[in-house]
């Protein structure tokens, strides 16, 4: 491979959470951004490395308004690292719910943050300032504040928009939510009709939102009761989670084997769509794995699952 990489930046460790991959690399003064070509390049998987996107930490402190993007937050006195998330053909994103993890991941493998298992680490992004906590080998982020861009008439109707994909006959409603990056979410019958779709070319979305979206398809399957474990493992009870079986389009990627925005956006439309008495904990099934999404107070959301470092690559 040709590096398409600026003379600043050849090493890349990469990770992934649920199969949804991405290149990281430190760049504590800011000095090193990627252009969108560079990124493009890099992600390709024929010709470049290969990922889902992008992910530069640089010291929340060095980031000047604009520097990191559209959205950058500007300095961040409350998160000491800033995660800057590029989709692999270079565009910028406001979130990234797996990438988060795998950021922490990559900043304990590289020395750059000390975390107990337990504590909590603030990390500064698009979307603002989010905590995100270790479990042992994975992760929780709280994803903070959701939203409907449709608001309460598309909650209470359950769809915004109309989605036409390959594999499905007739265009199916879809419900809008940000998280707050924009998903739609469209909920199918049986596995059979979420195998059958064709994802190689982007859903169609009527009315188009304005800034693209991630596109999730699910199918409900029901509750299952579920053990609740102390930090050492121990069983001290159980609890009902609802199950949700998702494949994703994701915005600026592609399919993906998992996204975890999408996860928590799918189970937020889920619970729209069961009502009063749903679960406040879901448990999404995505090609990539398992994630856990567990509704908090405020209209906070949070994200757990696992983030896994796969090894260090240099361009030359
Ligand atoms: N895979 C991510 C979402 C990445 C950004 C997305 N493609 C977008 O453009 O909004 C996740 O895990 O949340």
């Amino acid at each position: 491979m040709t590096s398409p990489v600026a003379a600043t930046v050849h090493t890349f460790v990469k990770g992934h959470g649920t199969g949804n991959d991405f290149l990281l690399y430190a760049d504590p003064d800011g000095a090193a951004p990627l252009s969108t070509s560079e990124v493009a390049a890099l992600a390709d998987r024929h010709t470049g490395i290969g990922a889902d996107g992008v992910i530069r930490a640089v010291r929340s402190a060095a980031i000047t308004d604009g520097a990191a993007g559209a959205g950058a937050t500007g300095r961040e006195p409350a998160a000491l690292w800033f995660m800057d998330y590029l989709n692999a053909d270079g565009s910028v994103a406001e979130m990234c719910g797996n990438g988060i993890r795998v950021f922490v991941a990559f900043l304990r493998h590289a020395g750059l943050l000390a975390l107990g298992d337990g504590d909590t680490v603030q990390v500064a992004t698009r979307a603002g300032v989010l905590g995100v906590r270790r479990e042992g080998a994975a992760y929780a982020a709280d994803l903070g504040l959701w939203s409907a861009p449709g608001g309460t008439e598309a909650l209470a109707q359950g769809f915004d928009v109309s989605v036409a994909v390959a594999g499905l006959d007739e265009p199916r409603p879809g419900l809008r939510l940000d998280l707050p990056n924009p998903h739609t979410v469209i909920a199918l019958e049986e596995l059979e009709q979420l195998e059958a779709l064709d994802l190689t070319q982007a859903p169609i979305v009527e009315p188009a939102p304005a800034h693209g979206t991630n596109v999730e398809f699910v199918v409900p399957l029901g509750e299952r009761e579920v053990d609740v474990v102390d930090r050492t493992g121990a069983v001290i009870g159980s609890k009902t989670v609802g199950v949700v079986r998702m494949r994703v389009h994701e915005r600026g990627v592609g399919e993906t084997l998992s996204c975890g925005t999408g996860a928590c956006a799918a189970a937020l439309a889920v619970r729209t769509w069961f009502g009063a008495g749903a679960p406040q904990e879901w448990i999404v099934q995505v090609p990539g794995g398992e994630l856990r999404v567990r509704m908090l107070p405020e209209d906070h959301v949070e994200l757990a699952g696992p983030a896994e470092l796969v090894g260090e690559f240099r361009t030359i």
